[in-house]
């Protein structure tokens, strides 16, 4: 008999060390014989069930904010929490595994896996994290697709494919969702249905999402708005 897991809602702000904790973050990369200071010194907390949203110029270290915070770059300097866990205690065998079952990510425009259903895209998410048998149906219900569960990438909307991406990236109730321009390929609509059901499911599981975005349309999903210039965050 196949066990079925499913992966229950976690109520938002159960756990005091919930979510993500910056503290004094700066991260330096070399440019040729000169040193970029993609960030600088920067405090950042998001709770759970909160949905941060962060904006900027191009190069103001938006993309170097969420490569720290999903441990894909360590930092130079300063802390990186993530449910209580501070990044840098973690070799690099620890480090994948909790970036697998911590941290979800949601690309700009899905990064799907062509070949496979959109059961199977969460199947396989999970498989990587846990072994044993997933029904994906529930999580897909969550994000409006569960009635194109049997569907390839390639016969779905911009829309429907950020609505799997954001599936998939729950599918290990990780406590951290990284999200990079999720609206780069969206109309104006569709944007703003991505962003909402990205708030919904941010406040339903309880998770600590940070989204990046150009779009100031969609601000207004986000629980508060952070800018990001020349590698400092401030509040918006
Ligand atoms: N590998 C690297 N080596 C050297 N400098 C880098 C590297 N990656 C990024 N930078 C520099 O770090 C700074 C921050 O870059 P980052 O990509 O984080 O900005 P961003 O806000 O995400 O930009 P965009 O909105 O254009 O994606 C920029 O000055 C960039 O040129």
């Amino acid at each position: 008999m196949n066990v079925q897991t499913t992966t229950p809602p976690r109520p938002a702000g159960t756990r005091t060390d919930a979510g993500l904790r910056l503290q004094g973050v700066t991260l330096d990369l070399g440019d040729g014989d000169r040193t970029v200071h993609a960030l600088d010194h920067v405090d950042l907390t998001v709770d759970a069930g909160e949905l941060v949203a962060v904006v900027g110029p191009s190069g103001a270290g938006k993309s170097s904010l969420l490569a720290v915070a999903g441990a894909l770059t360590g930092v130079t300097s300063g802390t990186v929490r993530v449910h209580g866990t501070d990044l840098a205690t973690l070799g690099p065998r620890r480090r994948a595994r909790f970036r697998l079952t911590e941290i979800g990510f949601v690309f700009q425009s899905g990064n799907l896996v062509p070949a496979l259903t959109v059961a199977d895209q969460l199947r396989l998410a999970r498989r990587l994290a846990v072994r044993g048998a997933y029904d994906p149906m529930p999580l897909l219900d969550a994000v409006g697709m569960a009635h194109k569960a049997d569907r390839r990438p390639a016969e779905l909307s911009g829309g429907e494919r950020q609505r799997v991406g954001i599936a998939r990236a729950l599918v290990n109730d990780p406590s951290v969702l990284l999200v990079d321009e999720p609206t780069s390929a969206l109309d104006r609509r569709r944007s703003q249905d991505v962003v909402r059901l990205l708030a919904e499911r941010t406040h339903a599981f309880g998770v600590a999402t940070v989204m990046v975005t150009h779009d100031h349309d969609v601000l207004g999903h986000a629980d508060r708005v952070v800018e990001m210039t020349d590698g400092r965050l401030q509040a918006l």
